[in-house]
């Protein structure tokens, strides 16, 4: 959220400001803009960020299919046989705060009957931002875990780093559910294990950062900020912090992963790591015992990093010319069979050109490997690749900078579709950049807090969207169903201005 504090203005009397309005694209037409014969026959999976329905629409841009829920909503995934995971706002979420809030993933069916849920929001613990659906039904989940300042402090990192409520370090945890509801936690891995300082000497962490890309720097963020009370106030009225969040609080969420992926044939996981702008890889394929710890696992490596790329300064290799990403989403494999296979694709959202212009990027690497499978970790220098595979960089003129949020992902047919989160927007191109297909959402979710304020921080981004998924005619989820426009369509809203 301080991407997004740091931008807004406070709207004057009765209105929201020129800027924000142009930035949220508040101004633009709504609902189908373009619509080509090279647009991938199927559906598109999304739902607004501050609602808590789920649409399914065709490429006329008409809801085919919705899912009702109960929550505010996040990150879904599709099945092959229709059920839909969602990941959920829980009313309850105490203590942690930030964009990205959930507590909840829940299981429909595609009737939309609730077969599942798993609640994670207390005390010491909040699932946020996003999960993965496993092969087997199991689910990995980000979480965030309290560290109390003193505990931060044992563990190396500065006092300037430590706001008075402690630091939130994330952990990664599958779960087994059981239904009807609950699980078993059956793996975990801990960011924490696996941090690394260069300050002091005399706690065991302590080492040269460049010699250890494997590790995570404690020490990693700018001196904590503390807004002034009426600045925050201010911030607050207007929609931009997230609930819970307290000046105490500020700059307590290290790292704010906010995208996770699992690829079955490595048995790794991804992460998106925007605090760091970096994408982090870690093996699955320990147990919980070698996850916190250097060894064991198909890598040989335990739950230290096995790759990690996007800003070499992170492990003290490179200058500014080496970063390439900038608060990054959505970090995903390209799945098997697909161009660019075993691949990654990310959203760049503040990828920063050779003129140091600001424009959001899908950024396409391919990660070296050697010849038995293992990523080339070089002794000195940034991790390799030096330069993307592929990208499509927005012209921030008839396309936006999404500075938030977001996500893209590769189609079968070497498409991407792309969700510029903060507008709303979706498009479709090509391997050559060609937009084949144009939406921009309609709908300003209504779903609201029991104190009556929206589910995430969105501010004037009215028509947020986080996550969008293209559903290719011949998913199984769709294939043989007669899909046609729901009756009446779902209600649109225009923005207050
Ligand atoms: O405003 N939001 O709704 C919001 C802001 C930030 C956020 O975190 S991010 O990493 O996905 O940008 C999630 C939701």
């Amino acid at each position: 959220q301080d991407q997004q504090s740091d931008v807004a203005e406070a709207p004057p009397e009765g209105g929201i400001p020129p800027e924000m309005v142009k930035m949220a694209a508040l101004d633009q037409e709504r609902g189908l803009r373009l619509k080509t014969e090279n647009a991938t026959p199927g559906y598109i999976l999304f739902s607004s960020l501050t609602s808590s329905d789920v649409y399914l629409i065709d490429l006329d841009g008409k809801v085919v299919h919705e899912w009702k829920t109960n929550f505010g909503l996040g990150s879904h995934y599709l099945m092959e046989d229709g059920r839909l995971y969602v990941h959920s706002r829980d009313p309850e979420a105490v203590v942690f705060s930030g964009g990205g809030m959930a507590g909840r993933v829940q299981e429909f069916s595609w009737d939309g009957e609730l077969l599942w849920e798993y609640k994670l929001a207390n005390q010491d613990n909040l699932m946020h931002h996003d999960f993965a659906v496993m092969p087997n039904g199991n689910i990995l989940l980000i979480v965030w875990e309290s560290k109390t300042p003193e505990e931060a402090m044992a563990a190396g990192r500065m006092p300037h780093l430590i706001p008075k409520a402690g630091v939130w370090p994330d952990k990664i945890i599958e779960v087994k559910p059981t239904k009807p509801s609950g699980g078993e936690i059956v793996w975990e891995w801990y960011a924490w294990d696996h941090m690394i300082q260069d300050v002091n000497p005399d706690l065991p962490n302590y080492g040269k950062l460049s010699d250890h890309p494997e590790r995570i720097n404690i020490n990693n963020g700018d001196t904590i900020r503390q807004p002034d009370p009426e600045e925050f106030e201010r911030g607050k009225a207007q929609g931009q912090y997230a609930a819970n969040a307290t000046i105490d609080n500020m700059g307590s969420d290290m790292f704010h992963t906010n995208a996770i992926d699992y690829n079955p044939e490595l048995d790794q996981i991804v992460l998106s790591i925007p605090d760091f702008s970096e994408i982090w890889i870690i093996d699955h394929s320990t147990t919980t015992e070698e996850a916190s710890g250097s060894t064991g696992g198909k890598s040989g490596k335990g739950g230290d990093l096995l790759y990690r790329w996007g800003n070499p300064q992170e492990y003290n290799r490179g200058d500014t010319t080496d970063q390439y990403l900038g608060f990054e989403h959505d970090v995903r494999w390209i799945l098997p069979g697909y161009p660019g296979e075993g691949d990654l694709t990310i959203f760049n959202n503040n990828f920063k050109d050779a003129d140091g212009e600001t424009h959001s990027q899908v950024t396409q690497i391919t990660p070296p490997m050697d010849a038995d499978g293992k990523y080339i970790i070089p002794e000195s220098g940034p991790i390799g690749p030096e330069k993307p595979t592929w990208t499509y960089t927005a012209n921030n003129e008839g396309d936006y900078l999404a500075m938030f949020i977001s996500s893209a992902h590769r189609m079968k047919n070497g498409h991407t579709l792309m969700n510029f989160g903060p507008q709303g927007r979706l498009q479709e191109i090509t391997e050559d950049g060609e937009v084949v297909w144009d939406y921009w959402s309609p709908y300003i979710g209504q779903w609201k807090l029991p104190d009556g304020t929206p589910p995430q921080p969105v501010g004037p981004f009215m028509y947020a969207i986080f996550r969008a998924t293209h559903i290719p005619v011949d998913h199984p989820a769709v294939a043989g169903k007669e899909l046609q426009p729901i009756d009446p369509q779902p209600a649109t809203q225009k923005p207050p201005m």
